[in-house]
């Protein structure tokens, strides 16, 4: 991550930045409110940010800054709880699954409040045998939903529900607080693989919030707009890969 970078908006606990949502406001625009609330969006101010993946952005999303604050913390796993319930039940799924590192605390606070074993996928193996990355016990007849923080081309979740579907375990779902949503070729990549991607905000929710917030000046928002446009081409020609 790049040492440089201004924060999208105050901290949460700036009581005067506190803005009312409108009682109509959508789970997803909540959910991109509180992230830019909380600090949790970061803008490049010189050097683009390059993920794991290898994508450079001019953007990267802090989601574990919502585990520190109680109140949007809550607001978060009661919108999450609310979403994934009904599929919760209508799926039969009797076990979730954290992905190290990021994904683990959203996994935790969910399994606890929908009463459901909680266990975490590591990213590389520690011990023997089919169920060496994962850590908790499986259920009889698991049938999973997996959880992250966040998805751009949703590579490392077919690798993670790969490993999960490998212990014999049933998955066809998982869940992110977001999907950015704007990566091409991520929906066939789901599918392909039989994936169903649940999300509780995306992208363009977070640029309408950044907007509201008038916090950033209309070069970091074209900037932005290129990205949103077609961001291989914008991680193309800042560093990052293309494919
Ligand atoms: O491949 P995608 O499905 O689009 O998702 C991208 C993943 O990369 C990041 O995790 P990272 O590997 O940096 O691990 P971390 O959770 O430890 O930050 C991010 O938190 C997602 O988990
Ligand atoms: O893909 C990633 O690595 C990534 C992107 C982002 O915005 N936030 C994050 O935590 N990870």
């Amino acid at each position: 991550m790049p040492s440089e970078f201004l924060h999208a908006l105050n901290a949460s606990n700036d009581a005067s930045s506190t803005t009312s949502s409108p009682v109509s406001a959508s789970p997803s625009a909540l959910i991109a409110q509180a992230l830019v609330k909380v600090g949790a969006v970061r803008i490049m101010s010189e050097q683009p940010f390059v993920y794991t993946s290898g994508w450079a952005s001019p953007v990267y999303v802090d989601t574990r800054l919502l585990m520190s604050d109680v109140a949007l913390r809550r607001k978060l796993i009661d919108i999450g709880a609310t979403q994934i319930a009904e599929l919760v039940t209508r799926s039969g799924i009797n076990a979730i699954v954290g992905a190290e590192s990021s994904g683990i605390a959203m996994a935790a606070w969910l399994a606890d409040r929908l009463d459901l074993p909680l266990l975490y996928l590591r990213k590389r193996a520690m011990g023997w045998g089919t169920a060496a990355r994962l850590e908790g016990r499986l259920p009889a007849d698991a049938r999973l939903l997996f959880i992250d923080d966040v998805t751009t081309d949703a590579r490392s979740k077919i690798v993670g529900v790969s490993a999960l579907r490998g212990t014999g375990a049933q998955v066809e779902d998982c869940l992110v607080i977001l999907d950015y949503a704007i990566y091409p070729k991520t929906q066939a990549r789901l599918a392909e693989h039989s994936l169903n991607l649940h999300s509780l905000t995306n992208w363009r929710s977070l640029c309408d919030a950044l907007r509201a917030s008038g916090t950033l000046s209309s070069d970091v928002m074209q900037n932005l707009a290129a990205f949103t446009e077609d961001p291989v081409r914008w991680s193309v020609e800042n560093g990052g890969v293309g494919v």
